[in-house]
């Protein structure tokens, strides 16, 4: 029988590196969420981007995280991703650390090993982090065997997630601002130096007991430095979001599905008119609490000579958001924001605490939430 046709993929399939599956949903009914779901395949249908514009305008009014499906990748492609990612948490610690991010200056790519992040007094992270930079000359670096025997597929799919979609969520938003459609892209080039990364995350399981010492966090309440992060996540429940009331409301990872949330850049830029919404990781459900939970994102953040200066806007001027803020961020570049807060978080490779305000820069205070 002939084969069937295949839509051709968006992402090259990589070297041999085993297949991923995913593990089962967790059967906790919890307390999820209301969110908000946009449907990428509009986007370029006759008012596609108009009616999505509209429908992210209301669901990002309260809270800024919604999902996005139909953007161009398949499951397979995104699980190849989760399979590289476990393949790189598998090499020694050794071989890791050569790849060491520099966290103490603000550098973030690379390897950032566990343990460098208090979460409460005496209880530390346990989460490991490998980011990498987009795929540009000026950001170039050495890698470890199993990412440059899968540089194409995970370029690749970096390059997608660039500029199949965050461009047209950045699209979105210039639209929602009534500003040029192409005026956030302008600012969100690939080709030019910026701190966006795919990240590939893993938090290791913990015991009953370290879970009780942490209070079952863990990563603390935070925001997010840049403009966007999206996350391809596994079915585990683990991610939370704060309501402006102050809940937390768990996430749920719907297949299919990328969860997007807002971050400082696009709230310094538009005064707080999007919503970098405080998120929090704690331990899963007694169903999942075995996991080692991986994830895979993608974090989107201006290019680095931006000032963060709130846009001229006439929807801001309408809706009162005009107004600087007490937390303004003008006169710092998006580049020197996230620096000052990836430094801020390490202090020569021993661990900072993340516990209540902490001054990051020019005056601005970031704050965690236990
Ligand atoms: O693992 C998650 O679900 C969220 C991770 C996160 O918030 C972050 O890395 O900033
Ligand atoms: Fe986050």
């Amino acid at each position: 029988m002939a084969a069937l046709a295949q839509p051709p993929a968006a992402v090259p399939s990589g070297s041999d590196i085993p297949t991923y599956y995913q593990v089962p949903e967790t059967s906790y009914d919890l307390d999820w969420a209301d969110l908000a779901t946009l449907d990428l395949s509009q986007f370029d249908h006759p008012g596609g981007k108009e009616q999505l514009a509209k429908q992210l305008f209301d669901a990002i009014q309260k809270i800024g995280f919604f999902y996005i499906i139909n953007f161009g990748l398949s499951q397979e492609e995104v699980d190849r991703q989760f399979s590289i990612g476990k393949e790189i948490f598998k090499l020694p610690l050794e071989e890791k650390l050569k790849y060491r991010a520099e966290l103490e200056k603000g550098g973030y790519n690379g390897y950032k090993p566990m343990g460098l992040r208090e979460i409460s007094p005496g209880v530390f992270d346990k989460t490991e982090i490998y980011n990498i930079p987009k795929f540009i000359p000026a950001l170039e670096r050495d890698q470890p065997e199993i990412v440059n025997q899968n540089r194409p597929v995970i370029e690749g799919f970096a390059r997608h997630i660039h500029n199949e979609i965050v461009g047209k969520l950045l699209t979105l938003f210039a639209i929602i601002l009534e500003l040029p459609e192409d005026y956030f892209l302008k600012v969100h080039r690939y080709e030019e130096k910026s701190d966006c990364h795919l990240r590939y995350m893993k938090y290791h399981r913990r015991s009953d007991e370290e879970n009780e010492k942490a209070g079952g966090v863990w990563s603390k309440g935070h925001t997010d430095f840049g403009s966007l992060t999206l996350l391809f996540r596994q079915p585990v429940a683990a991610l939370q979001v704060r309501t402006p009331e102050g809940e937390w409301k768990w996430v749920k990872p719907y297949p299919g599905s990328i969860t997007v949330n807002l971050a400082d850049s696009l709230h310094f830029l538009t005064n707080g008119f999007l919503k970098s919404s405080i998120h929090r990781v704690v331990a899963p459900p007694s169903d999942q609490r075995d996991i080692d939970r991986l994830g895979v994102l993608y974090f989107v953040r201006p290019e680095d000579n931006l000032e963060l200066r709130p846009v001229a806007s006439e929807v801001l001027h309408r809706l009162g958001y005009d107004k600087t803020t007490d937390n303004s961020a003008v006169g710092i570049t998006a580049g020197e924001w996230v620096k000052a807060r990836v430094a801020k978080g390490v202090d020569k490779g021993v661990a900072r605490s993340e516990i209540g305000d902490q001054p990051i820069i020019g005056g601005v205070v970031a704050k965690y939430y236990d």
